[in-house]
């Protein structure tokens, strides 16, 4: 497996092509529109910036790095692709289209892996011809700095296919761990309810955002506060998450927080509009 494919160029997207070009393997993206794709390669090179300055890696590699990235806006750039990677918007019926769309363009064996937080493998995978060729690769952010990823088979998701996405996330330097379909995998059902609590907290009055956040640090030894982490996430994407643990089910102990709703409403959707709990504007 040589050339993959990635479908999104988003907080995650552009963490998945940088980790992806940077353990040798030629990436393929495509976004919607071309701010999208210029700010993704953007993201990646300011990242290895970072790692040049903290010599980790030379200035030459960094150039070779960015020299595997090649992007567009026609989906046909992914076509020939051994493996595709889809990281887009977290909703289910523009995910299944785009599967529709993919499963008609690329070559029969490739494999669809999705980097969904939540959303049923099974439902996307039954939107394609090639359900057994359908899988979850769940990657965590900061995406070059997190070691897990979660692999999460469908009910129709084959062995093999499973096989080869445990050895690609291998070669990327992760840890894979088997994880069976279910809202939210592990992972998420666990840490966004407990950021929607945080927000709970926050609405409340308890303490305020700064208090809320020191306080899991000492107190819980977090490497970061629920808040900060929320607006490391995206609120949009924490919101999602809620609602698909809500929906799936059926069980209040989900409710998506208002306050959480409000922000989304607001675009205060953390560090990707430059603000959220925290300001991250300056
Ligand atoms: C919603 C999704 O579906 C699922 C999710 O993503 S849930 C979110 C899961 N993520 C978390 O819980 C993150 C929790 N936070 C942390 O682990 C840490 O605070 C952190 C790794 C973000 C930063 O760690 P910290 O020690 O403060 O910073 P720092 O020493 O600068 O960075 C540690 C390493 O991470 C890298 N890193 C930090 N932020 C980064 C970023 N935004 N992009 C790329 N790399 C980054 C650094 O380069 C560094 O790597 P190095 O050791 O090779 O130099």
């Amino acid at each position: 497996m040589k050339k993959i494919g990635v479908l999104g160029t988003g907080t995650m997207g552009a963490g998945i092509i940088q980790v992806l070009a940077q353990n040798g393997y030629e990436v393929v993206i495509r976004a919607r529109r071309e701010a999208s794709v210029e700010k993704g390669i953007a993201t990646v090179s300011k990242n290895l910036d970072r790692l040049v300055a903290k010599e980790k890696i030379t200035a030459e590699a960094k150039e070779e790095i960015m020299g595997r990235i090649h992007g567009s806006t026609d989906i046909a750039i992914v076509k020939d692709a051994d493996l595709i990677m889809e990281a887009a918007t977290e909703d289910m019926d523009s995910k299944k289209a785009l599967f529709k769309e993919l499963d008609e363009l690329c070559k029969p064996e490739t494999i669809i892996a999705t980097n969904t937080s939540a959303l049923s493998i099974t439902e996307i995978a039954a939107a394609t011809n090639r359900p057994d060729r359908i899988i979850g690769m769940h990657f965590f952010n900061p995406v070059p700095a997190m070691k897990l990823v979660e692999i999460v088979k469908g009910l129709t998701t084959s062995e093999e296919t499973r096989t080869t996405i445990v050895d690609l996330a291998k070669s990327l330097g992760k840890t894979p761990v088997d994880v069976a379909e279910a809202p939210g995998f592990v992972v998420n059902r666990i840490l966004i309810p407990m950021i929607n609590e945080a927000v709970g907290i926050l609405a409340d009055g308890v303490a305020n955002a700064e208090g809320i956040d020191e306080a899991m640090k000492l107190g819980a030894n977090h490497p970061m506060g629920p808040l900060a982490l929320g607006d490391l996430i995206g609120l949009d994407v924490c919101l999602a998450i809620m609602e698909t643990l809500y929906k799936e089910f059926g069980d209040t102990k989900y409710r998506p927080h208002p306050l959480l709703t409000k922000m989304v409403r607001a675009n205060k959707l953390g560090r990707k509009t430059g603000v959220g709990f925290f300001d991250y504007s300056k």
